[in-house]
């Protein structure tokens, strides 16, 4: 089972015959074998398949397949209601999928797990809208994250131990607020927030990152930044990226997955994915 590694460093192809023989083996041995033992054959940190969340009826996701490997970084991108923000709600445990199976790390069963205890797995996720404690300095606010317990504000008075010292300097380092540290959380830029509350959970070691369109509202030189900042953390940790802004999209230049009507509509690198005929279709209306 080997072969079906998804490598970081795959070529940005869309699904071979070879591949999706391989899927379909791997959902015979999961018929035959339904629970976590199929999963040890393969190192995908995240796998999603066949996954169904119907709304009174309606399918947010309808048999949606995904796999993400270790350090990979994927965009995600499609058109209003395909069914993005519904997937990361999987993923996070937020929302139930009827049908289908969705295991991070090989053995832990995500849609069997709540939020508290899929977030301690290490799935950390950026919602759209920076969630950062204004009134405090930004080193406070990476300080609260590195703290494991995140009780009351008064927990940043503890005294840091030099292992904390090292790691919020790391952090500000990695996430460009280095010269920030002392300015209170709300008086820094959108884009400034945005990178702050990333450090935040870079804080928690999350092994996956689910990002939320965190270019939208950034400047052009924000946005550019941002790109280099997910490519730098997407060495050691793999970050599903859901955005609109396709000239970030293209600094991020990773495999691109389209959803549509909550299914994958097509999957390679940017390139490819805009010249598709199926892509153009849904992007441009029938
Ligand atoms: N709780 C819900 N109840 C009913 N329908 C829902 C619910 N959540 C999502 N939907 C519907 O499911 C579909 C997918 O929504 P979702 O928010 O996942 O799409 P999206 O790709 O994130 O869209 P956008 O780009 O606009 O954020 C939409 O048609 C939406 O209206």
């Amino acid at each position: 089972m080997s072969s079906f590694q998804t490598q970081p460093s795959d070529p940005y192809v869309v699904k071979s015959h070879g591949a999706l023989a391989l899927e379909a083996e791997m959902r015979e041995i999961a018929q035959d074998r339904p629970g976590a033992d199929r999963m040890s054959m393969t190192p995908a940190l995240l796998y999603l398949d066949n996954i169904t969340v119907s709304f009174d009826g309606f399918r947010a996701l309808n048999a949606l397949s995904l796999v993400i490997g270790e350090a990979e970084m994927r965009a995600i991108i499609g058109p209003n209601g395909a069914g993005k923000t519904t997937m990361m709600d999987v993923i996070t445990g937020k929302t139930r999928p009827n049908q289908g199976v969705a295991y991070f790390a090989g053995t832990h069963d995500l849609t069997s797990l709540d939020e508290a205890a899929i977030a301690q797995l290490g799935i950390g996720r950026k919602f759209q809208t920076p969630t950062v404690f204004d009134m405090h300095s930004v080193e406070d606010n990476i300080l609260l994250a590195l703290k494991e317990d995140r009780r009351p504000f008064s927990n940043i008075y503890w005294r840091r131990t030099p292992h904390e010292r090292e790691r919020i300097d790391e952090l500000l380092e990695r996430v460009r607020l280095k010269d920030a540290r002392f300015r209170r959380a709300g008086d820094l830029s959108h884009g400034q927030k945005q990178w702050l509350e990333i450090g935040m959970l870079l804080a928690q070691e999350p092994r996956l990152l689910l990002v939320d369109e965190p270019a939208a509202g950034m400047t052009d030189q924000e946005t550019a930044d941002t790109a280099v900042l997910l490519r730098e953390i997407a060495k050691t940790r793999s970050v599903v990226v859901v955005e609109h802004d396709m000239q970030f999209v293209r600094d991020l230049d990773v495999k691109v997955t389209v959803l549509h009507e909550g299914s994958v509509l097509a999957e390679g690198p940017l390139d490819q994915v805009s010249a598709d005929e199926r892509v153009i279709e849904v992007y441009l209306g029938r």
